[in-house]
């Protein structure tokens, strides 16, 4: 790809790009806010509303009137028991389900009322999703997996090759292009949804429980990586019901029962801690 960098420094400088990139004056009050003004948040919601409402059983109040803001370049965790509804919220930031009121906006644009078609492409430019179970489609190459994101979003074939190929190799899966999924292990299948969910440069990788179905190596691998594209800007938004998994992150979010119970820097004062993921290494050790 013409952009890359000799020194294997390609990834840093694209990233560097991307944030400067993101910090373009664009729209009042986004991240890409004018020039001299602090940017603004990357993710803002506020009072979301979610109700999941089935035949036949009772309505379940997953998200009610929560105000969240996520600045660029930050790593946040939403931790809280099974059933708080922690993947509702994360569904709404990505635009995998609407919510019933409240407001959301991404880079300053508001996006809640945005239809099924213009949440694809949203998704496709800006959004990079890792999910537990990968999600990775079994009858494609981790090679066809990683590239299909730049493909669909118009990149041309050589450059989401050369994409790929960096992910790829910084991602340890060098030589594992023609794999098929299965033929994986749950950490490898991670390290290749993360590649995909990369692949496009996204302003916002959000993760709901990446290490859920990982044993410990393979958890210390991926929150390994995700520290590592974290410290080079990349914003971050995971949930997970593991404490020691959300100490991976810099501001932790507990989530109980629909709402917000606490939000904290881990290390602030409240909590005493220390983020970050040599934290987390240190305690799966
Ligand atoms: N599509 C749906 N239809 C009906 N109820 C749903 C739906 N999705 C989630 N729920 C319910 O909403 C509540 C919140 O679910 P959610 O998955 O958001 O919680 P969570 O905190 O992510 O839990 P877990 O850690 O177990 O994944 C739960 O009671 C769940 O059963």
């Amino acid at each position: 790809m013409s952009e890359r960098a000799p020194s294997g420094e390609g990834r840093t400088g694209r990233w560097a790009r991307a944030r400067a990139a993101l910090r373009t004056p664009s729209a009042p009050g986004g991240a890409q806010g004018a020039a001299g003004q602090a940017p603004g948040p990357l993710v803002r919601a506020e009072q979301l509303v979610k109700t999941h409402r089935g035949e036949g059983t009772a309505p379940v109040h997953a998200v009610r009137g929560v105000d969240l803001n996520v600045q660029p370049g930050e790593f946040v965790a939403v931790t809280g028991p099974s059933g708080a509804g922690k993947s509702t919220l994360l569904h709404l930031v990505g635009g995998l389900q609407r919510p019933d009121s409240g407001g959301l906006w991404l880079d300053g644009e508001r996006v809640d009322a945005y239809g099924e078609a213009r949440w694809a492409l949203l998704r496709r430019r800006r959004i990079g999703i890792v999910f537990q179970f990968f999600n990775l489609v079994s009858n494609l190459t981790v090679a066809d997996n990683v590239e299909l994101p730049a493909l669909l979003a118009g990149v041309p074939a050589a450059d989401a090759r050369a994409s790929r190929a960096e992910l790829l190799a910084e991602l340890g899966l060098e030589g594992r292009e023609r794999s098929m999924p299965g033929e994986l292990s749950g950490g490898e299948q991670q390290r290749v949804a993360l590649a995909r969910a990369l692949v496009n440069h996204p302003a916002l990788l959000l993760a709901d429980e990446p290490a859920g179905s990982l044993d410990s190596k393979g958890t210390r691998e991926v929150l390994r990586l995700l520290g590592r594209f974290h410290e080079r800007g990349q914003t971050i938004l995971m949930v997970t019901h593991d404490a020691r998994t959300a100490s991976a992150a810099d501001r932790v979010i507990s989530f109980f029962d629909g709402q917000i119970a606490d939000d904290a820097p881990l290390g602030g004062s409240r909590r005493g801690g220390r983020g970050g993921v040599s934290g987390v290494l240190e305690l799966k050790e």
